[in-house]
């Protein structure tokens, strides 16, 4: 993928990570209540991860009409619903509760041993609640975003122009296998939003400039994004 000449997005900086979570949770749903007046249902993709609970735990009491909302993550760690790196467990602790508990969950997760053997079954229900309406992404130091990793074992396919939608991955920054969901449908999805916090990931956005998606993954999807940071 060509360098980020053309990428371009709005660096919004808060105050505090609380004002950020509380402002960013409006914004994402403000951004739902706007797609459920154009489609009957509305997707909504979010990262796991240490950084998006405050936000969930402001998003869920919004009043919105949850039952028309597809919720689903952006990445998945491999890993039994219960166990406590779960992304999905942290949905269902942190967003899927209050107002939000009416949405309807759309798993990144099953009980199979391998990513692999899932991955049709998890597809086939994501497939029809595409373009994603709104989503949200997290970022690593290492300019990762949802399970795109760079150095990672499929990461030509995961942003490649014609990726399918969900590629199982293994990376050396990640210490299960992954799902995530490819850099074509993220960069689709019709409002985007990233979350970072700290110096550290600030830097690593400046130095992402310039760089190709295979070394800085998240340029394959900032266009048009608006990313939100508090220190
Ligand atoms: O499962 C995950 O780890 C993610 O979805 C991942 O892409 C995350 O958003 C970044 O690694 C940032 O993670 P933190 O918010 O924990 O720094």
């Amino acid at each position: 993928m060509a360098g980020d000449q053309s990428v371009s997005y709005e660096f919004i900086e808060y105050p505090d990570r609380d004002m950020l979570a509380i402002d960013l949770a409006n914004q994402l749903s403000d951004d739902l209540e706007e797609a459920l007046r154009h489609d009957t249902r509305a997707a909504l993709a979010v990262p796991g991860g240490t950084s998006p609970g405050p936000v969930f735990d402001s998003l869920c009491g919004s009043d919105i009409d949850w039952s028309r909302v597809d919720i689903l993550l952006s990445d998945e760690r491999w890993l039994p619903e219960d166990h406590e790196r779960s992304n999905t467990r942290l949905l269902r602790q942190r967003l899927l509760v209050n107002r939000a508990a009416e949405a309807r969950i759309l798993p990144m997760y099953a009980p199979k041993s391998e990513p692999e053997e899932a991955l049709a079954e998890l597809e086939s229900l994501i497939l029809p609640e595409l373009p994603l309406a709104v989503l949200l992404l997290g970022m690593g130091e290492d300019m990762h975003t949802a399970s795109i990793f760079p150095g990672a074992d499929k990461l030509d396919e995961a942003l490649s122009p014609k990726a399918p939608v969900l590629v199982p991955m293994r990376a050396p920054g990640a210490p299960e296998p992954r799902i995530t969901i490819s850099a074509r449908v993220l960069d689709g999805a019709l409002r985007k939003h990233v979350l970072i916090f700290g110096g550290a990931k600030r830097d690593a956005l400046e130095k992402a400039k310039g760089l190709p998606a295979t070394q800085a993954p998240i340029n394959a999807v900032l266009n048009g994004a608006k990313v939100h940071w508090a220190e």
